[in-house]
């Protein structure tokens, strides 16, 4: 399939059905008395049920916009609506890249600490992560310690944790980063079948091109500081997939070329402020 077409893909209406749970109206955020602009004049609407993905350049304001998801910033401007479906769970569960693990707590005890934190009954918790646990291979690892794990082992301990929890939206800022490509592979693999079990609305953060296609619905490019959305793009994969025969598939070359030409100005935009100060 070529590009343009490919990237032209419109949803049915039929496929366009689901409501709106993230959208967010002009979001801007400053930093410091300067008015240093981190985020300039976002507007999107995320389906409930998307993987949504986020690239851009470093320092283009990711984690700004996802911590402002979060609630853990506020907005200078703008307007941020999430739409609840369900007010008994919890609005959002965030995965962290690198450690985020507590280490004084075994595999279990990490997985289990939100259901704990909201009440939830031992034996619920108990069902809930047992289940987890066994989705992503780690159950019979439940007593260990973090430090006795590998780090991409500790990687899926946070995304049981956070699936366990059973949040609307799981936000999740380059969980991978850390990782070396095989287990990154593996991870994108384990993260694909739990996701497809649960249909959760998702945004993830991510500096990789081929990490974005490979686990995204739609995909936005950030600009350089100040981090403004460049493009929008669909990404028309079939799901469930398969990481190896995606990659195999010369449509999925062509989206990662097209894509990458976008963001490579704003790479090149955000070296240039690094290395001249702005
Ligand atoms: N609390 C803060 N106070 C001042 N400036 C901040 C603060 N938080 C972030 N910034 C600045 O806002 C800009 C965007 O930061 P942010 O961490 O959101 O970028 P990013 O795209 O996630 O970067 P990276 O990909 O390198 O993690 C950066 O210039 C950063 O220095």
């Amino acid at each position: 399939m070529a590009v343009v077409s490919m990237l032209n893909v419109k949803p049915s209406p039929a496929e366009a059905a689901p409501p709106v749970q993230i959208s967010l109206r002009g979001v801007r955020k400053y930093f410091g008395s300067s008015g240093f602009v981190a985020v300039d004049g976002i507007d999107l609407d995320i389906p409930q049920g998307q993987f949504f993905v986020i690239v851009g350049p470093s320092g283009c304001g990711k984690t700004t916009l996802l911590r402002m998801l979060a609630g853990l910033e506020s907005l200078s401007e703008g307007t941020m609506k999430l739409n609840r479906t369900d007010p008994s769970r919890p609005e959002n569960s965030m995965v962290f890249q690198g450690d985020s693990l507590f280490p004084w707590m075994t595999v279990y005890d990490n997985a289990a600490y939100g259901l704990r934190m909201r009440g939830v009954s031992d034996k619920d918790v108990e069902e809930s992560v047992k289940l987890w646990l066994e989705r992503i291979g780690l159950y019979r690892f439940r007593d260990r310690y973090p430090s006795q794990l590998s780090g991409g082992m500790r990687q899926r301990v946070s995304i049981v944790r956070a699936f366990a929890n059973d949040p609307e939206i799981l936000l999740m800022d380059e969980p991978f980063s850390a990782l070396d490509e095989q287990n990154k592979m593996l991870l994108h693999e384990e993260l694909l079948r739990i996701w497809e079990a649960t249909k959760k609305t998702v945004v993830f953060i991510t500096h990789s091109v081929d990490e974005a296609v490979t686990l995204g619905d739609r995909i936005m490019i950030m600009t350089a500081n100040p981090g403004r959305e460049k493009a929008i793009i669909d990404v028309p994969f079939a799901r469930p997939r398969n990481v190896l025969e995606l990659r195999h598939d010369p449509a999925y070359g062509d989206l990662v070329f097209h894509i990458w030409e976008q963001l490579r100005d704003e790479v090149q935009r955000a070296r240039m402020n690094a290395e001249g100060g702005k």
